[in-house]
């Protein structure tokens, strides 16, 4: 089992680190993390253990593509307002002013040069230590997500899956994965569910990912390829569900065959509740997964919104079709 440090012992249980990871960077906001937690430490973490599975809510809805676009009574899930923030050891300012807002049932994809803040914005939403907000508010379900804890974001309904999936010596997938499902269905009031039970419901996940079963019993991301654990960082997502999910840059390093199995597998996952954020670089994931808006987001701030024709000027003309910069 890995070591698990607490950053600050007294601080909910997803401020934790993996002792074997070279940076603070890797700390964990993942819904299922507290669910690690239990394994190495359950008494002191048990009340965390049991609200983890509020975040878990949106697995079995009905789906609906996102291509149908913006529902007529879907409301607001997310809204981020003058959202500012620096880098909490420089107090270098990263985000200047970001002003988002998404629906349930939308998809919205964020585009833009490297360096701009598209994954500070999404790692602030989530609430990583790095970052420190100076300015703006974020209402996540009528809430505000700033003063949640990254715990409480999570149970709250926010998924994030990191630009690089960090590894978790020590811990199988399958026990990752059965141990968080079965903390949402004591959440929801119902049994647990045994090994073979868990495993019926996860092979369909498993297979519309073209995962091979073997993925299961590798330690989770342990020398997984780069494309590889991206579909895991999807398999986590179909297995505990999401409200908001953002999904940073999952299509890069995937091959064709790759992303079109992840596509399929995050289409299917959405709702007219559930709503997504995808951060990308190119068109290619776009016309797998249909975004309602795309948003291209320059020095801090998003400076332009529009459909799914952005992605084409871009492709077409570079960010100074867009930005005239
Ligand atoms: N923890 C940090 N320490 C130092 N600099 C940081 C930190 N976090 C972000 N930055 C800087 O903030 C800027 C924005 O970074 P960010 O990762 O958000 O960009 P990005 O738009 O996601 O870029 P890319 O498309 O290359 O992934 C970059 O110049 C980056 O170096």
């Amino acid at each position: 089992m890995a070591a698990f440090l607490p950053s600050n012992p007294s601080t909910s249980c997803c401020s934790f680190k993996f002792s074997n990871l070279p940076s603070k960077s890797h700390v964990f906001t993942l819904p299922a993390l507290p669910l690690l937690c239990r394994r190495s430490n359950y008494h002191r973490h048990h009340l965390s253990l049991n609200r983890v599975t509020a975040a878990l809510s949106a697995v079995d809805s009905p789906l609906k593509s996102s291509s149908d676009g913006q529902d007529e009574k879907s409301q607001p899930l997310l809204q981020v307002t003058g959202l500012t923030a620096v880098i909490a050891e420089s107090k270098q300012e990263i985000l200047k002013g970001v002003n988002l807002l998404v629906n349930e049932g939308e998809v919205h994809a964020i585009m833009g040069k490297n360096g701009s803040g598209k994954s500070t914005l999404s790692k602030v939403l989530v609430g990583h230590p790095d970052y420190e907000v100076t300015e703006g508010s974020v209402v996540f379900k009528g809430e505000n997500l700033l003063e949640m804890e990254p715990e409480e974001r999570s149970l709250a309904g926010l998924f994030m899956s990191f630009q690089s999936p960090v590894e978790i010596p020590g811990v199988n997938n399958i026990d990752f994965l059965h141990m968080a499902y079965n903390a949402r269905r004591r959440k929801l009031g119902q049994p647990e569910i045994g090994p073979i039970e868990f495993y019926a419901y996860l092979y369909p996940k498993l297979e519309r990912l073209s995962m091979k079963t073997d993925f299961l019993n590798r330690n989770v991301n342990e020398g997984f390829s780069g494309g590889e654990r991206k579909r895991n960082e999807i398999l986590q997502l179909a297995v505990l569900g999401a409200d908001l999910a953002i999904l940073d840059e999952i299509d890069s390093g995937l091959d064709v065959d790759a992303l079109r199995d992840v596509a399929k597998a995050v289409n299917g996952l959405l709702t007219p509740k559930n709503s997504l954020l995808m951060i990308t670089h190119y068109r290619r994931l776009l016309e797998f997964i249909k975004p309602t808006f795309i948003h291209i987001m320059e020095d801090g701030r998003i400076i332009k919104t529009g459909d799914a024709s952005i992605a084409t000027v871009l492709e077409e003309g570079g960010y100074k079709a867009i930005s005239g910069s």
